[in-house]
């Protein structure tokens, strides 16, 4: 954080940077960024499959958190539409995540609604976020909140973030941060609600906090506290989500779905990809020994370009030792078989196929194979070779 003794105009919200009138407190990264990354290192670190972000603005956490492997829906849910639809759309995927499609499915979609309202969709959540969202509820609402996210969603973790007004005379000017807060809390405060509600509605809260303060004034606590709740008895049954009767309150205002490799289409353009890639890496790498020799190939990693530095991955002495202990292509006429086996040695073909025939349905279609089907034929010769 840095500090210095600047004239400025207005106390902008903790969402930004807090800027007082006469003393700068610039927090680096800005108050919101570290917000955020404290969400994402918990996702990181619990990989939940399903997350919503209540009060998720115009969804700048979920941009952050939809790039994490581990989450396969991610829910925004926010009462100001407006805010949905700013930027809403750029959550869809891009280029980019066609050409190298995830490994899991990923939904996203974004409701306008309330969160004191019950909206089934939102069940059976192993993560539900409220990032500086409560000090916006009044006070009927804020009572609502409790039984409708505890009670009602009742996820595996809530993670609820809020400013810690001891940290605000800091600020010379601030009363509020926000005109639109309807209170702001001390840690004393936020601690005894968070603990009413884990009490009531059986979690366990863990306290921290973002924006450290300047030295000297450690005693005030951080500037955004954080309350990290858990389910106690973990996570919430997928047969108690299912008998819920549907209640969808709330309206969806976008959705999207991401390419991944449980789509098959995603993964045979993947498998047709590496497997294309593979052969003609073998085939070019075995064409000046096959001046010398006739028949089998010495195709040990040592003379495959796959294996250098400057042509591709690296591999591991295991991985070398499984590469070299696969059945080795072949020559027959003018004709270059690379067994299934020896390609499924190989880690990135390995990690998609688990075995030799999903290997060989997911490219059947595109790639020719022997005629017993355990080996792809590739012509030995290319016009291409000739070129050079
Ligand atoms: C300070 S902003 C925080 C936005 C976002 N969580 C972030 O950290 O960048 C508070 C958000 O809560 C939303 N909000 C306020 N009351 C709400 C309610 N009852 N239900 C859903 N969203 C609400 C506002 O529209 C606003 O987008
Ligand atoms: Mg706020």
């Amino acid at each position: 954080m840095e500090e210095n003794n600047l004239q400025c105009n207005s106390v902008v919200d903790g969402n930004f940077e807090e800027v007082p009138r006469e003393t700068v407190i610039k927090f680096k990264p800005p108050l919101y960024r570290q917000r955020y990354q404290f969400v994402k290192n918990l996702v990181e670190q619990h990989e939940p499959k399903k997350v919503a972000d209540l009060g998720c603005g115009d969804t700048s956490l979920l941009r952050l958190l939809k790039v994490n492997p581990c989450i396969e829906f991610l829910v925004g849910v926010d009462i100001n539409e407006d805010k949905l639809r700013w930027r809403g759309d750029t959550l869809a995927p891009l280029m980019g995540d066609y050409l190298k499609p995830r490994d899991l499915n990923l939904t996203i979609t974004l409701y306008h609604g309330s969160v004191v309202e019950r909206d089934s969709r939102l069940l059976g959540f192993d993560l539900i976020t409220c990032i500086e969202l409560i000090e916006h509820l009044d006070s009927g609402d804020l009572a609502r909140f409790p039984e409708v996210v505890f009670g009602y969603l009742s996820p595996s973790m809530i993670v609820i973030s809020t400013p810690n007004s001891e940290f605000n005379p800091l600020f010379p000017s601030v009363t509020l941060r926000d005109s639109d807060h309807k209170f702001e809390w001390t840690r004393m405060e936020f601690q005894t609600w968070a603990l009413y509600v884990a009490n009531r509605y059986d979690y366990s809260v863990e306290f921290t906090g973002v924006g450290e303060p300047p030295a000297g004034a450690e005693n005030v606590g951080y500037c955004t506290q954080i309350g990290i709740f858990r389910k106690n008895g973990g996570k919430a049954m997928e047969s108690c989500v299912s008998e819920q009767h549907d209640q969808h309150v709330y309206k969806a205002v976008f959705t999207t779905s991401y390419p991944s490799l449980q789509q098959e289409r995603f993964f045979k353009l993947v498998l047709v990809n590496e497997v294309s890639q593979q052969v003609e890496s073998l085939r070019v790498s075995h064409l000046p020994r096959q001046k010398k020799q006739d028949g089998e190939w010495d195709d040990t990693p040592k003379d495959s370009q796959a294996s250098s530095p400057c042509f591709g991955p690296v591999f591991t002495e295991v991985e070398k030792a499984k590469i070299e202990n696969s059945p080795k292509p072949f020559c027959v006429g003018d004709k270059f078989f690379v067994p299934l086996q020896r390609l499924l040695a190989y880690p990135k073909l390995n990690r998609l196929c688990a075995n030799e025939e999903t290997m060989r349905s997911g490219i059947a279609d595109s790639i020719p194979l022997s005629s017993d089907g355990s080996a792809v034929v590739a012509d030995l010769r290319d016009y291409s070779d000739e070129q050079f």
